[in-house]
């Protein structure tokens, strides 16, 4: 065996959808901060191609990149590679990096409850895993501060008409719709059309709305489009099914963290959603994430909320990935039959 790069990983699920995290192999890259940090490899790519796109990885696919703190309160930090973004937080990777953080015992786990601060390249979160017998159950986050930036706006979608729809960040920028104005139930085998609709009503926002973050000015477009169900009230507290549409054409398997704050943020602002409340959002393979307002903050000019959210990771696999010298696809490759919904 030769290879020029041993890149170590340790592959994880967030209630379905897939955080792969690094923990050993590759270098710091360079920056101040860890939002600096995420942005060169953002730029450079040489990373992202090699663990996201075929062979090693596939579209389906996130991963993580375990780096070292930069903020004194922080146990750990991470920068997140999804398929086409590199972005400021995400739910789901969240979970996954906590999970294998406590689960493989890179962090100490203390019994019934501990709890440690990650370091996103958006800023710190707060993370209170419930853990029994060697095992983080469930993990909660303190996401970062979101809010509603427009609610019932106007957007144009070729072939869909005017569509009103709400935009919001939950540590990652969203445009939300209504799936059942839409014709959605959100079950499993509408996953192709909304992966397909959701691409083309994110592209169209970002032509005609575009985004801005209060305080982080390089955060400037949609990443995703929620498909939001209808908000039941059951005895265990506000219910609503979620799926989101993801660049360059797929649907999150898991409720979308993000996604999550950012509907609570919305369902905040509207009024309808009140500190003690639950909100579970529900994916299209039928696994939750709970959320919370556990405060109400500004971010810049706007008023916006500290969600927290809660959900379920479990370690998949140990992998090293290779790369022989003479692979003639040291960065891999994508090709559209997967790369992309149409
Ligand atoms: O849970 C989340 O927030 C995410 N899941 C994959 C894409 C989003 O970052």
């Amino acid at each position: 065996m030769r290879s020029t790069k041993t890149i170590h990983v340790i592959s994880a699920h967030a209630e379905g959808e897939v955080g792969d995290v690094i923990v050993g192999g590759v270098a710091p890259p360079p920056g101040d901060t860890i939002w600096e940090q995420s942005r060169w490899i953002a730029r450079d790519q040489t990373l992202r191609n090699f663990v996201l796109n075929e062979p090693r990885g596939g579209v389906f696919r996130h991963v993580n990149l375990l780096v070292p703190p930069k903020h004194p309160e922080a146990d750990a930090a991470f920068i997140i590679m999804e398929p086409e973004d590199t972005p400021p937080m995400s739910g789901s990777n969240s979970i996954c990096v906590s999970t294998v953080l406590l689960d493989s015992g890179i962090l100490p786990m203390t019994e019934p409850v501990t709890e440690i601060t990650l370091e996103a390249p958006g800023g710190l979160v707060r993370v209170r895993a419930e853990c029994r017998n060697g095992k983080a159950e469930r993990i909660f986050v303190q996401n970062l501060p979101s809010f509603a930036e427009r609610l019932d706006a106007k957007l144009e979608v070729e072939g869909l008409g005017t569509l009103t729809v709400d935009t919001a960040y939950g540590g990652d920028s969203f445009v939300i719709v209504d799936a059942a104005a839409m014709g959605f139930g959100l079950k499993p085998d509408e996953a192709h059309d909304i992966a397909s609709l959701g691409v083309r009503i994110t592209n169209a926002a970002n032509a005609q709305l575009g985004f801005r973050h209060p305080e982080n000015p390089e955060w400037r477009h949609f990443s995703f489009c929620l498909f939001a169900g209808p908000v039941e009230r059951t005895a265990e507290g506000l219910r609503a099914g979620a799926a989101v549409a993801i660049q360059p054409g797929k649907v999150d398997r898991s409720p979308t963290g993000t996604a999550l704050s950012a509907r609570m943020a919305v369902l905040h602002a509207r009024g309808e959603m009140r500190p003690e409340d639950r909100l579970t959002a529900v994916s299209l393979i039928g696994s939750t994430f709970s959320g919370r307002i556990v405060g109400t903050i500004r971010v810049g000019d706007r008023p916006g909320i500290l969600p927290e959210i809660s959900g379920r990771g479990w370690i998949t696999g140990i992998h090293q990935h290779l790369l022989d010298p003479s692979d003639p696809w040291p960065e891999g490759y994508r090709l559209t039959d997967t790369w992309g919904a149409r």
